[in-house]
Parts: C-alpha cells; sequence; structure tokens
C-alpha cells in the first residue's frame, strides 16, 4: 500500500516535524555515505532526500540553486575558474552555465549515487552535467582543495548537506584555509549555510571562522524555501584579500548577462532585486549573529 506521508523529524530541527504527502517512492537505497531518497510528492514534484533531510524538490530548487549560484558569480566582474564543492545534483552546473565568462567548471562530489540518481530522477538538474566546461571529480573534497594550485579560483560554491554526516569537515576551519587558498585574491566564495531561525550559534561559528580565514568580506544573505524546514535557507558569501567585492550590488548583473535568460530554462527565481534583497536581515539576526 502506497505510503500517505512522509514526516520528517531531524536533529537539525528539533521539536517540530515536517511533512509531505507521498504519491510513489522512486528510489532508496544506502550509498557508503548516506540513505539516498527520491518520492514523488503530491504538490512539490519528486524529492530527494539524504539522510532524513530533505535536499530539494522539482518545484522550489530554483530558490536554493539561483541564489547560491548568482549570489557569488553577479558580484565578481567575469568569473572564468569555478569550483562546486557537493552539488552532485548537477542545480549549481546548470545555473553556472548561464555565464558565457566562465570557462572551467570543477565539482567535487563525494557520492556518485548522488549523480547517478539525480540522471535518472532529475533530469532539469542533471543536465548541469552536459556543458562541456564541467570536470567532475568523484571524491572528498577535503582531499581535492588540499592539492588545488594556490589562487586557482575566481569563485567556489559549496553546495553541501548538512554538517552532520559526509559534509561535517566542510564547516570546520582547514577546510575554510583551504578554500581560501584555491582562491585568487579577490575571489569569492558561497557556502549553504543553514536557517537563520534555527541555527545562529552554527551561523556565528562559520562567520567567526571566514572573519578569521577570509580578509575580504563576510556576507549572510537567505532566501525562501518553503521546503526546508522553518522555510528559509541561509548563504554565507566570503571574498579573499585584494580587489573589494561588494556583495550587496551586484556589478555582473545577471539582467545584462548575455545568454543567462535566453538560457534552456528561465531564471525562476534570482533577479538583481532578489539579489540585493537577500542581504537584509532581520533584527534579531543583526544582534545575534556579530560582525556582519
Ligand atoms: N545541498 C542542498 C541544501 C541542503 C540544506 C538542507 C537543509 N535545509 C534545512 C532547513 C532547516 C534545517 C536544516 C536544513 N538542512
Amino acid at each position: 500500500k502506497a505510503q500517505k506521508e512522509l514526516y520528517f523529524h531531524n536533529p537539525m530541527w528539533p521539536g517540530e516535524a515536517h511533512s509531505l504527502k507521498v504519491e510513489k517512492i522512486l528510489f532508496k537505497e544506502k550509498s557508503e555515505y548516506q540513505e539516498v531518497l527520491v518520492f514523488e510528492s503530491s504538490i512539490y514534484g519528486k524529492v530527494l532526500v539524504l539522510d532524513g533531510i530533505v535536499q530539494l524538490t522539482e518545484k522550489d530548487e530554483c530558490a536554493y540553486q539561483e541564489m547560491i549560484t548568482h549570489l557569488p558569480l553577479c558580484s565578481i566582474e567575469s568569473p572564468k575558474n569555478v569550483l562546486v564543492v557537493g552539488g552532485g545534483d548537477g542545480g549549481v552546473l546548470r545555473e553556472i552555465a548561464r555565464h558565457s565568462s566562465v570557462e572551467l567548471i570543477d565539482i567535487c562530489e563525494i557520492d556518485k549515487m548522488v549523480i547517478d540518481v539525480s540522471k535518472k530522477f532529475f533530469p532539469e538538474l542533471a543536465i548541469g552535467f552536459e556543458d562541456p566546461r564541467v570536470r567532475l571529480h568523484v571524491g572528498d573534497a577535503v582531499e581535492f582543495l588540499r592539492h588545488a594550485p594556490e589562487g586557482k579560483y575566481d569563485a567556489i560554491i559549496v553546495d553541501s548537506s548538512d554538517p552532520v554526516g559526509p559534509a561535517q569537515e566542510l564547516v570546520e576551519k582547514p577546510f575554510f584555509e583551504t578554500l581560501a587558498r584555491a582562491l585568487r585574491p579577490g575571489g569569492v566564495l558561497c557556502n549553504m549555510a543553514e536557517s537563520m531561525w534555527l541555527h545562529t550559534h552554527l551561523i556565528q561559528d562559520m562567520i567567526s571562522i571566514c572573519h578569521e580565514t577570509f580578509k575580504g568580506s563576510v556576507q549572510y544573505a537567505w532566501a525562501s524555501v518553503p521546503t526546508y524546514p522553518s522555510g528559509v535557507i541561509g548563504f554565507l558569501l566570503c571574498s579573499t584579500e585584494g580587489p573589494p567585492v561588494d556583495f550587496m550590488h551586484p556589478i555582473n548583473p545577471i539582467e545584462k548577462l548575455e545568454g543567462a535568460l535566453q538560457h534552456r530554462r528561465e531564471l525562476r527565481f534570482y533577479n538583481s532585486e532578489m539579489h540585493k534583497a537577500a542581504f537584509c536581515l532581520p533584527s534579531f539576526v543583526k544582534r545575534e549573529v556579530k560582525a556582519l
């Protein structure tokens, strides 16, 4: 008998549960790193879940993929070399492809099952892997960054899952130091940075590490993602020492990018006004998350 609903309880959002009506379970297996689940929901399209945490749904993935990609890439003149850490669903790759200035897209995803599952069930995202500029590395990003040439990248996007499990190391200081080393002067980093309603301590810790590691600017932005418990997800943007980066004013606006809008698929969430608005923070965040 098909399950009627899936309930998502998780230590990442203690004391509350998020539930989605299920039409059909499409895939459920344990990879070397995590449990991978795909199901057809009644109102959000297909849903990808890793270790019980919703990573994306067809209906609202645009908010996350577009914001995590264009907030950094529209903040610098003409990004050429970009690295994606995680992002095995391919959505960030799809968004980077809108930037004609980009010449190389390295992606380091630890779990091959995520890539294969995305290609099978989420072709709208996995299309990102078809771009000829993409070089796929299946493995641990900690290792990958250790061997990355110094100052190689203009931008790095860390599209990770939560720091409980395979992505634990991706919020620790040593990793941020390798990210800073791999970026050119004035290069930019964008991390997934949890929920301002639920994780201000974790966000504060990440911001403290980034202020020590990145001598440029550090800014927190957020977007509405209805299928993430608490309904929001944050982004931490950092720039290395060098040409100053003003994240709040996109000097490389997506509306002016040749081909970005004519791209196979229209932008559904991001635009330059949403870019600026994303950095406007509630008073409690300004207070609790010092040094913003
Ligand atoms: N790599 C795709 C994004 C992963 C973030 C998933 C996520 N969304 C959340 C909302 C509230 C608490 C924890 C969360 N973790």
